[in-house]
C-alpha cells in the first residue's frame, strides 16, 4: 500500500499527484563534487532555472521539501482555474433561458465530481513536473529535502553538502496571515487547503478582495456557498483600472456575494462548528457567522529555513533583496519568483527564471526592469492588464492619451450577450505609442496578448489598425481602438482639405 499522498484528499489522483511530484521512495542521489548551479525550490522558477541550465549542459541540483511545481500546479493556477471553469458552466447552466433552454438550477450540482475532475486534470498535468521527468529526462540531481546555506558557496540538505558556483533561490511564497485577534485559533482555510474540501461550505466568509479572494469568492458563490467577501479597502483588486474593478464589483454583488467593503475585523471567535466575524464598518459593528474562513490577503515570502545571514544573502519582509539583474548581495546568489518579485505570478517566475539564467551563467546583464509585464484576474469578465497604468505613466510625467471602446459596441460581444466591459489603451500623447492596456471581457486574457506583443516589438496603435481581425470576434475591440486613434488624426485642416480634394474629383 502506498503512503498517504502528501495533498488531500486521499484519492487515486492525489496519490498520482504525490508520485510524480514527491515519490515516496525517492532516493537523493550522491552529490556531485561542485555544481554549476544549485537551484533551491521546484516552483515554476525553479524548474525553469534547473530544466533550462541542465538543457545548457550544465551540472546541475535541484531541491525541493514539499511538492515539484510549487504553488501553480498543486495550491494555485491549476486547481482554481479547473474550479473556475467548473463554475463558468454551472452559472452557464442557471442563465441559459435567454437562449431558449429551459432553466436549470443548482439542484443538479455535485461539488465532489468538479473537485474529483481538477484533482484529475492536475495529476494529468504534473508529469511535466515530475521527479523522474527532470532526472531521467533532463539529467537533474533532485534532492527531496529542505535546503539551507551552509556557507557562502555550499547548500546543505537531508545531510549531504552540494558545493556550487551559481545557486538560484526560488523558494517562492505562502498565504500572509491577517493579524486578527481569535482567527487562527477559529482556523482558516488557505490556498494550501481550499483545495482539499471535501465538502462545499454553505456559508464561505473570504478575507481580501484581491485576485485570490475575487476568483475564489465567484467560484463558491456560482457552486452555490453563501459568499461574504471582506475587503479592508473602499474597493475591490486595488491594483487595477477603477473602472474595470467596478465593473466586476457590480457582477459579484448581481450574482449574489455579500460585498463588505471598508470593513475592519475585529476579531474572530469559534462557536461549536461555526465561526463568528466580528466587523466594524463606518462605526457600526456586524457580526457574520459561517462554517469556513478563507484568507487571501497578499504572500510572505520563504526565506525563514534558508540561513542567508550565512550565505550574506540580504532580504526583508517582502523577500530576497536583488538588484534588477536578479543577483542577490552575495554575487553568486541569485533568485527569481515570488521569493523575490512584486509581480507574484507564474509567467513572471518563468520569465525571471530566463534571466536568472542568462545571467548567472553567461555574464548576461538582462534586466527585470526590461520586461513588459501582462497579468489576469480570472473573474467573469476577466479583468487583463499589461504595461502600465494611467497613474505610473502620469508618475513618470509622461502625457498620456486614453482611448476605450466598450464591448457594447462590439458586434460579436452583443451576440455572445457578453456586453459588460471595454479595452483600454494608454497613449504617449500625440502618438499611436502603445504605454499601457486594460481588457474586461470575458476572455479577456486571452485578448490581451495582442496588446503586449505590441508594447514589446515596439509596434505602434497604427500597426494594430493595418491588421485585419476576423469578423465578428470579441477582439475587434482592439481593432475600434486602433481606428479611432487614427480618427484623432484627422485635424480640422486635414477633413477640410480631404473634402476639398474630393469635392473636386466630383467636377
Ligand atoms: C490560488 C492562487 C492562484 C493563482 N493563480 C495564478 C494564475 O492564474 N496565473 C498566474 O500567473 N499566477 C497565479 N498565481 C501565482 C503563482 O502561483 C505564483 O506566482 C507562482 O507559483 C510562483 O512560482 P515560484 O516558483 O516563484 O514559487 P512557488 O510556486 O511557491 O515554488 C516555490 C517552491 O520552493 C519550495 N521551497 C521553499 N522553501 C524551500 C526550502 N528551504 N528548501 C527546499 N524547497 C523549498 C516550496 O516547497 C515550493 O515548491 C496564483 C497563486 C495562488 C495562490
Ligand atoms: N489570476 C492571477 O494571476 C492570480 C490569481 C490569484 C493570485 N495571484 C497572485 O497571488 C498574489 C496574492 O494574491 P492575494 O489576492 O492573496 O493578494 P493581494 O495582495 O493581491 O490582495 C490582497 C487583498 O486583501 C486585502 N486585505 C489585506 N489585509 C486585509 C484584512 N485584514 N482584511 C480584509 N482585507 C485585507 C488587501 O487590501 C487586498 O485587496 C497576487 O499578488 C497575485 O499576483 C494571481
Amino acid at each position: 500500500m502506498p503512503a498517504a499522498p502528501l495533498i488531500l484528499p486521499d484519492t487515486p489522483q492525489n496519490r498520482q499527484l504525490s508520485e510524480n511530484v514527491h515519490p515516496c521512495h525517492w532516493v537523493n542521489p550522491e552529490p556531485a563534487e561542485r555544481y554549476n548551479l544549485v537551484v533551491i525550490g521546484a516552483g515554476t522558477a525553479g524548474l525553469i532555472c534547473a530544466a533550462g541550465a541542465a538543457g545548457l549542459g550544465a551540472k546541475v541540483a535541484l531541491v525541493e521539501r514539499n511538492l515539484m511545481g510549487g504553488d501553480c500546479l498543486n495550491t494555485g493556477c491549476v486547481p482554481s482555474k479547473a474550479l473556475i471553469r467548473a463554475a463558468r458552466a454551472v452559472y452557464d447552466a442557471r442563465t441559459v433561458s435567454e437562449f431558449g433552454m429551459q432553466d436549470s438550477n443548482l439542484a443538479g450540482f455535485d461539488f465532489k465530481v468538479a473537485m474529483e475532475r481538477m484533482q484529475r486534470l492536475r495529476a494529468g498535468i504534473s508529469r511535466h513536473d515530475s521527479a523522474t521527468r527532470f532526472r531521467d529526462e533532463l539529467g537533474v540531481d533532485l534532492f527531496i529535502g529542505e535546503a539551507c546555506f551552509s556557507g557562502p558557496d555550499s547548500v546543505h540538505v537531508d545531510g549531504k553538502t552540494l558545493q556550487f558556483k551559481k545557486a538560484a533561490i526560488c523558494t517562492g511564497a505562502r498565504a500572509a496571515a491577517p493579524p486578527v485577534p481569535g482567527l487562527a485559533e477559529a482556523g482558516y482555510l488557505t490556498n494550501e487547503t481550499v483545495f482539499s474540501l471535501t465538502e462545499l461550505p454553505l456559508h464561505l466568509a473570504v478575507i481580501g478582495a484581491g485576485p485570490i479572494g475575487c476568483e475564489l469568492a465567484q467560484t463558491f458563490c456560482r457552486f452555490g456557498s453563501k459568499v461574504t467577501l471582506i475587503e479592508l479597502a473602499p474597493a475591490i483588486l486595488g491594483r487595477e483600472d477603477r473602472d474595470a474593478a467596478a465593473i466586476l464589483q457590480d457582477a459579484l454583488i448581481r450574482e449574489g456575494i455579500d460585498l463588505q467593503l471598508g470593513v475592519k475585523i475585529s476579531a474572530v471567535e469559534s462557536r461549536d462548528d461555526q465561526k463568528i466575524l466580528h466587523l466594524e464598518k463606518d462605526g457600526h459593528a456586524i457580526k457574520i457567522t459561517v462554517d469556513q474562513i478563507l484568507v487571501g490577503v497578499g504572500r510572505a515570502p520563504n526565506i525563514e529555513e534558508l540561513a542567508l545571514q550565512t550565505a550574506g544573502v540580504a532580504f526583508d519582509r517582502s523577500g530576497v533583496k536583488v538588484n534588477d539583474q536578479l543577483q542577490t548581495t552575495n554575487a553568486n546568489i541569485y533568485a527569481a519568483g515570488d521569493v523575490c518579485s512584486a509581480y507574484k505570478f507564474t509567467h513572471m517566475a518563468d520569465a525571471q527564471a530566463r534571466i536568472l539564467l542568462a545571467n548567472a551563467l553567461f555574464k548576461g546583464r538582462q534586466k527585470v526592469s526590461d520586461l513588459i509585464v501582462p497579468w489576469c484576474t480570472y473573474t467573469d469578465p476577466e479583468i487583463a492588464h499589461v504595461g502600465m497604468s494611467e497613474q505610473d505613466a502620469t508618475a513618470k510625467g509622461i502625457n498620456v492619451t486614453t482611448l476605450t471602446i466598450p464591448l457594447s459596441d462590439i458586434d460579436r460581444a452583443v451576440l455572445d450577450g457578453e456586453t459588460e466591459g471595454f479595452a483600454r489603451v494608454h497613449l504617449h500623447k500625440d502618438t499611436d505609442r502603445i504605454l499601457g492596456a486594460t481588457i474586461v471581457a470575458r476572455h479577456a486574457g486571452e485578448m490581451i496578448n495582442e496588446l503586449t506583443l505590441a508594447i514589446t516589438n515596439n509596434l505602434g496603435l497604427g500597426a494594430i489598425a493595418r491588421t485585419i481581425h476576423p469578423y465578428p470576434t470579441q477582439a475587434e475591440v482592439i481593432k475600434k481602438l486602433a481606428d479611432s486613434y487614427n480618427r484623432t488624426r484627422l485635424t480640422p485642416f486635414l477633413t477640410r482639405l480631404l473634402s476639398g480634394w474630393l469635392k473636386w474629383q466630383r467636377g
